[in-house]
């Protein structure tokens, strides 16, 4: 219940919507509670009457005292359905405050949630799953929404009318009214009960929906190689055996379901019949009139729904403080990477190493040991080396989506962790090892980071990344939807959207991380071409695995083990004669074995 306080602060937020809803809810209630003392006052006449119509019988007076009564019964029923109509429209009110205040709460909770999402490093992303993030977001603040909504209207409903109608049955009768509710504590209970395990049954079901979906998802993007491996027959059988659990825990919730109304209904004329024998006892003894009994039995009805409410709204409180509690701890968390700094720097591009040395905080593998460099503007750097040896980490560290660990990272000679992060980023262009595309159209991709897509722009910049030739081709154009729904590029395609997108940002750092590799070499060395245009006076930093991408490079640095073992430029580095010219050689040897075997 603790975890639930963190919503308070809405509750004030919306108390305009909250104080009239509350008013609404008990003045519904008085309407709900009036109706049976006018059914009492309309037994009661015809308990009275109908002596008096008989006294008359034979006489044609009878058609008279008939006609008359007759009018007033029709009075107390126009009464009924009036107040019923009341009664109704608060309703309507108390939910058009009430529902539509959980409802802005939910939406701000959620924006909450993602905003808090986005502030945090990329090692949180590394230590909780996509599904987990989306769970907390979504399925959590609906569970929380439920407690805010109907959780605390019916609530409210459900002590307001205890109060109108307990105090209205001990008004009447003491003993009737005890024993007429004495049936009710123990529905509320049992439905608490029923309601956890249709929950937690229920909750089985929806892991069973979510495993069957995976599996079904997982399978059609990989349908490829299921078909080249001839699988399909085993997969449909994992399949069935999938839908099985499913159909079973299914069938367990139906069960209980099944079994649910007819307890309910039981509990319920139980208590009926508790009043029309306690009642008629008591009437027979002159305690109270027919009437009330009339009106205990409305009285029953009414309390009947909040009584299983109170069953159900427990179990749904105990469910939304479970679901803010997980949401809870995720907006706890510290972002691990802050900027302070507002004021923006016109970045230069010089960048420096000082003896960074950097573990991955959620793996503990020490990724770079004392790496110390220099990458000018004007200058191209390129880093080489096998693979793990911490080449994308110098990327990351770059970027800052994390600090070092010891060692200082200097841009334009002040500390990384000087630099306004936001104004910093936008002026450096990243193109990471695995492409991701956005499904959405090719233009939107390559204009990612503009707010307002600007066309001849993106046409530059996919010409200058070599891809604008491919792009034209298609039918649709720079209109293309790619993705999953959209059309599929290959492998090269992609990567190179994935540069112009880099490139359409202008940016003043450049760091493309091993990003050529699906690119054959001539286009591979357009592109470079075009980049040493582009980027005049500027700095770029390019990752690669091929000799013949980075040799016309200012400056190589030689990775192995998280250390930089050689750096220099290509001739520089062949003169030394170590791991770059063992590299060098092997990779001429392999470009020259194909054509020797024609
Ligand atoms: N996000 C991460 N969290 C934890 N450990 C990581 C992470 N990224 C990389 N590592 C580890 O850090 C080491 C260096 O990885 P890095 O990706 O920098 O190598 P690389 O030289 O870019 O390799 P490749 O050429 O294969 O891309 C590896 O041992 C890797 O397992």
């Amino acid at each position: 219940m603790r975890d639930l306080s963190y919503l308070n602060k809405f509750f004030y937020k919306y108390r305009w919507r909250l104080i009239p809803g509350v008013l609404f809810v008990i003045i519904s209630n008085i309407f709900g509670v009036l109706p049976a003392q006018v059914v009492r006052v309309a037994f009661d006449l015809v308990n009275e009457n109908i002596s008096t119509y008989q006294l008359f019988s034979g006489f044609n007076r009878q058609n008279i005292i008939y006609d008359i009564f007759g009018a007033s019964l029709l009075l107390f029923g126009a009464l009924v359905l009036v107040l019923a109509i009341i009664r109704g429209l608060f309703l309507f009110f108390m939910r058009q405050t009430i529902i539509l205040m959980s409802r802005h709460i939910e939406y701000d909770l959620k924006n909450e949630i993602y905003d808090h999402y986005q502030a945090l490093s990329l090692a949180f992303y590394r230590r909780h799953n996509t599904g987990d993030l989306m769970n907390r977001a979504t399925e959590d603040v609906s569970r929380v929404r439920m407690y805010l909504g109907p959780g605390i209207m019916y609530t409210i409903n459900t002590v307001v009318l205890f109060v109108l109608v307990i105090y209205a049955m001990l008004s009447v009768n003491v003993r009737l009214a005890i024993f007429s509710v004495l049936p009710l504590p123990i529905l509320a209970v049992i439905i608490y009960y029923v309601n956890n395990i249709i929950n937690f049954r229920s909750e089985k079901i929806q892991e069973r929906l979510s495993s069957l979906s995976s599996f079904v998802q997982e399978n059609f993007s990989g349908i490829r190689i299921m078909k080249s491996y001839v699988r399909e027959a085993s997969v449909r059988e994992k399949f069935a055996t999938e839908s099985d659990h499913y159909k079973t825990h299914s069938m367990s919730l139906v069960r209980v379901q099944a079994m649910f109304y007819p307890i309910m209904l039981l509990l319920v004329g139980l208590s009926n019949v508790i009043i029309i024998y306690i009642g008629g006892v008591e009437v027979m003894k002159g305690n109270i009139t027919p009437g009330n009994i009339a009106e205990f039995i409305v009285y029953l009805s009414q309390l009947t729904f909040p009584v299983m409410a109170l069953g159900w709204v427990t179990s749904l409180i105990q469910r939304a403080a479970a679901s803010q509690k997980r949401i809870n701890e995720f907006l706890s968390e510290k972002p691990e990477i802050v900027s302070v700094i507002t004021t923006p720097h016109k970045l230069e591009g010089a960048i420096e190493f000082k003896d960074v040395t950097f573990t991955y905080p959620d793996t503990g593998i020490q990724a770079l040991k004392n790496v110390s460099f220099t990458a000018l503007p004007g200058e191209m750097v390129a880093i080489i080396g096998r693979t793990g040896s911490g080449k994308s980490t110098i990327a990351n560290l770059m970027l800052r989506m994390y600090d070092s660990t010891q060692g200082e990272i200097l841009i334009d000679g002040k500390s990384v962790r000087q630099l306004n992060l936001t104004d910093y980023r936008h002026q450096v262009g990243y193109v990471p090892q695995e492409v991701f595309l956005f499904s959405d159209t090719i233009a939107n991709n390559i204009a990612f980071s503009a707010d307002t897509p600007d066309m001849p722009a993106i046409e530059q910049a996919a010409k200058d990344a070599a891809v604008f030739n491919n792009i034209i081709g298609l039918e649709h154009g720079f209109e293309t939807l790619i993705g999953e729904r959209g059309v599929t590029l290959s492998g090269g395609q992609k990567q190179r959207v994935s540069i112009a997108r880099a490139i359409a940002k202008y940016p003043q750092v450049l760091i493309f991380d091993d990003c050529l590799s699906a690119v054959d070499t001539r286009t591979e060395e357009e592109i470079l071409n075009n980049l040493g245009r582009i980027m005049q006076g500027k700095t770029n930093i390019i990752i690669a695995h091929r000799i013949s991408t980075i040799k016309n490079a200012d400056k190589i640095l030689v990775m192995d083990n998280g250390q930089i073992i050689e750096q220099g430029t290509h001739e520089h580095l062949l003169s030394l004669q170590g791991t770059y010219f063992e590299l060098y050689e092997k990779q001429l040897l392999e470009e020259e074995e194909p054509e020797s075997l024609n």
